[in-house]
């Protein structure tokens, strides 16, 4: 297990995550923290939901303990977790019928507090961070409604309305269609660009070298592999942790930098 990074603004210490009767992952220690974007890889039901779900303070710890900024979990209110550390959901559950911007406008929620409503800086804020998505256009239609590309834009403006320095995306492409899984790696190199933290998973290894410099790989026996994304995304490993053969090269992008992509060998 690789050791914790100095100064996480969100922290597992020796954590064991799971369920009454179900610890998935024992002894987890691992650090997140601003200005980096961390790839959370595995095969299916290995843990990953359930390692957001401890992060997030939904899942106690069976032991260990969890870290906001230094302070255990269990001591922080949800109103300050809010204000360190913000969630995308997938955007498969859909809330009441709300507009693109009332769903946005939701993350001011923990700076105006329970008995407040937002005012004109929240609704101004709310729209700079729609534009900046470039899904301003979508401002009065209706979330239920709007594509899944749409609403998983939404709500990533939901977590930059709430300002989080820590954003944690569950499967942030999942059913994404190609265009608007670009457009949500592109919107992860900018968080990170400007000083946010970033905790992604996804099913898709070349998208940790896309826009993370850090993956996390949780592999089936229960031991796990923290470090930079061409240490851990490795041709090997992906056989190990998914028991498929893949390829990794190497092409060169129009500005002359070299990205690295993973091509599966079928069987
Ligand atoms: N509420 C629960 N109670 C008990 N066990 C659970 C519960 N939810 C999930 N599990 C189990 O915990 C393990 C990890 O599940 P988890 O959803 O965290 O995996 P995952 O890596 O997110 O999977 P996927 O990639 O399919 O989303 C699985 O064995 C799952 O069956």
């Amino acid at each position: 297990m690789s050791e914790r990074p100095r100064s996480a603004e969100l922290e597992l210490r020796h954590a064991d995550c799971g369920y009454a009767r179900h610890v998935v992952l024992r002894d987890v220690s691992l650090g997140f923290r601003a200005g980096e974007a961390c790839c959370l890889l595995g095969p299916n039901g290995v843990g990953k939901t359930t390692l957001f779900g401890t992060l997030l303070g939904r899942l106690r710890p069976r032991s260990g303990q969890v870290l906001v900024g230094g302070r255990d979990r269990a001591t922080v209110s949800d109103r300050d977790f809010a204000q360190m550390v913000a969630y995308v959901p997938q955007a498969t559950d859909v809330p009441a019928d709300l507009t693109v911007l009332d769903v946005a406008l939701a993350g001011s929620a923990s700076r105006v507090g329970p008995l407040g409503a937002p005012g004109r800086e929240e609704y101004e804020r709310t729209e700079e961070v729609l534009s900046q998505l470039g899904i301003e256009r979508l401002r009065d239609r209706s979330f239920q409604e709007v594509s899944g590309g749409e609403r998983q834009m939404a709500l990533i403006a939901r977590a930059l309305v709430q300002g989080a320095r820590i954003v944690l995306m569950d499967e942030p492409t999942a059913s994404l269609d190609f265009g608007n899984q670009v457009r949500v790696l592109s919107c992860v190199r900018s968080l990170v660009a400007e000083g946010r933290g970033v905790v992604m998973t996804t099913h898709n290894p070349e998208h940790a070298f896309l826009c993370c410099s850090r993956a996390v790989l949780l592999c089936s026996d229960g031991h796990l592999e923290d470090g930079p994304v061409e240490e851990i995304v490795r041709e090997e490993a992906l056989r190990a942790t998914y028991g498929v053969g893949v390829r990794i090269g190497e092409v060169t992008m129009g500005d002359g930098s070299r990205v690295r992509a993973c091509v599966p060998e079928l069987g």
